[in-house]
């Protein structure tokens, strides 16, 4: 299996706070926004590195750097929004793609409603962020748009992924590294993942009922 489960103390510290049944949004969205940082340290860690020379304070140093990586950052909408800043304070100067996806209820289905590439998807390592990895349609979903772009790398960070969703998306895309904070235990009978986080989008976006 493609995953990588991040074990760090301070990842599952934060997982744990996010279980909380009745967390409220401001500590959600703000523990989103942590663990989303810390898995991206996780996604980052086989970026290739150079060396180069610069001028330091006492003369020419070598010092590495970031072999020339494009990255573009994927939110899948709307819940993925919650974890870009996360992402973005460890990867400051990545371009942004937005997907815009939703699942439909009954059918479990993803139903696309918008999406904006930036350019040179071909030269890109995608890094998609969703808080949910369910039964894996909406994620499979967005990395096969990202592939009929030209997209050749892509990682999948999620804070919380279920079996189910993890082989949908090893079997289709066996390429694409899943990282999360979790494997949890499986989905219900109305696809939600148990033990799972609830529904992350409303919890982010304050729209959760009850
Ligand atoms: O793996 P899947 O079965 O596709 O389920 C996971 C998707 O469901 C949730 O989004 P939702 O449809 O609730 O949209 P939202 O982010 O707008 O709340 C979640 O954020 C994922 O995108
Ligand atoms: O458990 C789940 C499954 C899909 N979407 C969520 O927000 N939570
Ligand atoms: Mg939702």
């Amino acid at each position: 299996m493609n995953i990588t489960v991040v074990k760090h103390p301070l990842v599952q510290h934060k997982l744990g706070l996010l279980r909380e049944g009745d967390i409220s949004t401001m500590k959600f969205r703000q523990l989103t926004h942590e663990l989303a940082r810390l898995l991206a340290y996780e996604a980052t860690r086989d970026f290739e590195l150079e060396s180069v020379t610069i001028d330091g304070w006492c003369g020419p140093i070598d010092i590495e750097q970031i072999k020339g990586k494009k990255v573009t950052v994927v939110p899948i909408l709307r819940a993925g929004l919650g974890m870009l800043d996360g992402v973005l304070d460890l990867v400051p100067s990545a371009k942004i793609s937005v997907v815009g996806l939703y699942r439909n209820e009954e059918t479990l289905e993803p139903v696309p409603y918008f999406d904006k590439f930036v350019d040179s998807l071909d030269e890109r390592i995608a890094i998609v962020i969703d808080p949910m990895l369910a039964t894996g349609g909406s994620m499979n979903a967005t990395i096969e748009l990202l592939k009929r772009k030209g997209c050749k790398q892509i990682k999948a960070v999620v804070m919380v992924a279920a079996p189910e969703g993890v082989k949908a998306v090893n079997d289709a895309h066996p390429d694409v590294e899943i990282v999360t904070a979790s494997l949890d235990s499986h989905l219900n009978e109305n696809g939600y993942i148990i033990p799972g986080l609830g529904d992350a989008g409303d919890k982010i976006f304050g729209t959760k009922h009850a």
